[in-house]
């Protein structure tokens, strides 16, 4: 007989292995590291236990209709009779008790009906908010064909379709009418120890389309779906934010279903004043939560990741995440190539937040194999809607100060035709050329051929997202060099004449960082820790056996590949002093579960951690249950 200690809603002693004859696995945190230097600014906070791991039967009070109604508890056919018994469930469903595996089987064959991607994408959509379990394994099993139905590119459509399709809000939804409001609004969601991850939108700069108002609520919650699928974050504790300051997305504002604050976009000091009320009320309310920013407008992306770096642990995934998953491409192509990193000539082909994330990595990368910054940059150039980032541009609207970083010399451009790609590439001669522009078609048969014509393995990287605005496709790509192109694209593509191409999306990089970040409960996440972040998965790349593979691990292997991602950023966010979860060598006294700081123990221990979309046994309890969350 099984037998539990009831525990008050947010306990901060670790929990207590309250099953007897099993085992669980606890964080020993009860020692807080002093944050340091800048990190010094986040105040340290209080010991806390994370509840991820998934042994064992889980605690819940609810029953009947509110029970088959909770996506995080609900297991639909597959309840027991036991359990049908227990939580008042006989009646309310069919005789037969399924298993997870018949229920996949059964929700396959339901998508195989389905004729559009995005009828796929409503499809798992109601999925999620049935049944968390089940839509997680069935993604999980196929996830080659349903990342691009959950993810980019179809999630892009269902954002811009968002106010016609809608049929249940899922996510936290704040309004810049009502800024007084934002903690009332987040306490929905719970109370201090119940969140460990939020990713946050103001719609504005969604994938390459653009401003999508409140529809943005999407991409928080289609990334939150990647931390949980890839990352291992339980789905229970993540809040999906849009911050709904009004659109200029003149098909929204003449919608009669749009949603969201029908006015333009509010900027200057009340946005700044929205946001920075978001930023102080979650603080407060969810201290140890991760903050994750995405797909804000190039001209916010930048200013609120350095305005609250150092105030709550927190990320770009444009800006951080995809310099670090191109960066890692990179040294992958140029591993496989021989060629030195030093040696590269980058063109960034848009310069906007995904541009010069990476811009900014391979700067931190080349200064870490021993440039000094000038040199770097030197080896950087940017294009933009204005053309060549040249030095005359400074202070003037041609160029952000941003890009300012990596203008070159004007009078090396004399003569030159500098907003013409093709002219831009005979001068550069790059080995590397990027494109997060949105201009599709833009890396034509000239610029590539151009490009060929200097060196023999060319590395192309088109990200633009969704799959229509890439800026090359690797079909043309391989033709106009012979197959000799090394390409990594930012949405699935199929493999060209045997090579596999990789998707070289920061879906690689932000789940485990992410979730590096919530288990080291770091108090920032430095930049430094993202560079682990990208050796860890150059080191992965499995192209060096064999040239016909990706640049990149499998879709298939990325649970696998973000826990080593994890690692990376633990590892070093406690070499740094950052990390607030204590690890030892040995178990202690209290034989509290040691983590240990070399590589493979910390992998075996982060693998502990990370939810697994399997159902547990329920066991009935009138208290409230262990594993709080908000989402009954
Ligand atoms: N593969 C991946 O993991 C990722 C892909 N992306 C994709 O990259 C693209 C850009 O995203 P963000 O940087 O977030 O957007 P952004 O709006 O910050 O940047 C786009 C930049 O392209 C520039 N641009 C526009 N027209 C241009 C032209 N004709 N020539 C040169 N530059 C031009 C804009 O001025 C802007 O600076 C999007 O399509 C997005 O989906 C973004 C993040 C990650
Ligand atoms: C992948 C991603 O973050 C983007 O396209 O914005
Ligand atoms: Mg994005």
């Amino acid at each position: 007989m099984l037998r539990f200690t009831p525990r008050p809603r947010n306990c901060q002693n670790l929990l207590k292995p309250a099953i007897s004859g099993r085992t669980i696995t606890h964080i020993h945190t009860h020692t807080i590291k002093t944050p340091v230097g800048a990190e010094a600014a986040y105040s340290a906070p209080k010991p806390r236990s994370t509840r991820l791991s998934v042994d064992g039967p889980i605690e819940c009070d609810l029953t009947g209709f509110q029970l088959l109604n909770s996506p995080i508890f609900n297991k639909g056919s597959a309840f027991t009779l036991e359990e049908r018994k227990a939580f008042g469930l006989v009646g309310l469903l069919p005789s037969k008790v399924n298993t997870l595996d018949e229920q996949v089987a059964r929700a396959h064959e339901q998508l195989q009906y389905l004729r559009t991607p995005l009828a796929k994408n409503d499809f798992c959509t109601s999925m999620r908010v049935q049944n968390k379990v089940l839509f997680y394994e069935l993604v999980r099993r196929n996830i080659r064909e349903l990342l691009p139905i959950i993810y980019t590119p179809t999630e892009g459509d269902a954002i811009a379709a968002y106010s016609n399709r809608f049929r249940k809000p899922e996510g936290c939804f704040l309004s810049i009418t009502e800024p007084d409001s934002i903690e009332e609004r987040l306490a929905a969601f719970g109370e201090a120890k119940d969140v460990d991850y939020i990713v946050v939108s103001d719609g504005e700069g969604i994938l390459g389309i653009g401003d999508q108002g409140v529809g943005g609520i999407r991409i928080s919650i289609s990334k939150l779906a990647l931390m949980t699928l890839c990352g291992g974050i339980h789905p229970g504790r993540v809040v999906p934010v849009i911050l709904d300051a009004g659109t200029n997305n003149q098909e929204m504002l003449s919608n009669d279903l749009y949603m969201g604050n029908k006015f333009p976009r509010v900027r200057g000091e009340e946005y700044d004043q929205f946001v920075d009320k978001f930023i102080q009320a979650v603080k407060k309310r969810f201290p140890d939560a991760v903050m994750h920013f995405e797909d804000f407008g190039v001209s916010t992306a930048r200013p609120l990741l350095q305005r609250y770096r150092n105030v709550i642990p927190c990320f770009n995934d444009d800006i951080q995440g995809t310099g670090a998953v191109v960066m890692a491409s990179m040294t992958a192509a140029l591993q496989f190539s021989n060629r030195e990193l030093l040696d590269s000539e980058v063109l960034i082909y848009g310069a906007g937040s995904a541009g010069l994330g990476v811009a900014d990595q391979i700067v931190n990368h080349m200064v870490t194999h021993g440039a000094t910054v000038e040199e770097a940059r030197a080896k950087i150039h940017c294009m933009d809607r204005n053309g060549l980032i040249l030095q005359n541009m400074a202070g003037t609207k041609a160029a952000s100060e941003a890009q300012m970083a990596y203008a070159d010399a004007t009078e090396a451009w004399e003569g030159v035709d500098t907003s013409d790609l093709v002219e831009v590439v005979r001068q550069v001669k790059p080995t590397v050329i990027v494109g997060c522009s949105t201009q599709a078609g833009a890396f034509n048969e000239q610029v590539i051929k151009e490009m060929y014509k200097h060196n023999r393995q060319p590395i192309v990287f088109p990200l633009s997202n969704p799959t229509r605005l890439h800026e090359a496709i690797p079909a043309d790509l391989m033709k106009w060099t012979d197959d000799n192109a090394l390409i990594a694209t930012g949405s699935p593509f199929a493999p060209v004449n045997g090579y596999y191409i990789s998707e070289n999306n920061n879906c690689f990089t932000f789940p485990g960082i992410g979730l590096g970040a919530v288990l080291s409960r770091c108090t920032t996440i430095s930049d430094t820790m993202v560079s682990a972040a990208v050796d860890q998965l150059a080191a992965l790349s499995p192209k060096k056996t064999n040239p016909k593979n990706g640049l990149l691990p499998p879709l298939e292997e990325i649970d696998e590949v973000s826990s080593k991602v994890a690692v990376a950023v633990i590892l070093q966010s406690l070499k740094e002093g950052t990390a607030r979860v204590e690890m030892e060598d040995k178990p202690n006294s209290e034989g509290k579960v040691s983590v240990p700081r070399d590589f493979e123990g910390c992998l075996e221990w982060v693998k502990s951690q990370m939810w697994k979309p399997v159902y547990r046994p329920l066991v009935k309890v009138e208290h409230v249950p262990e594993i709080h969350t908000h989402q009954y």
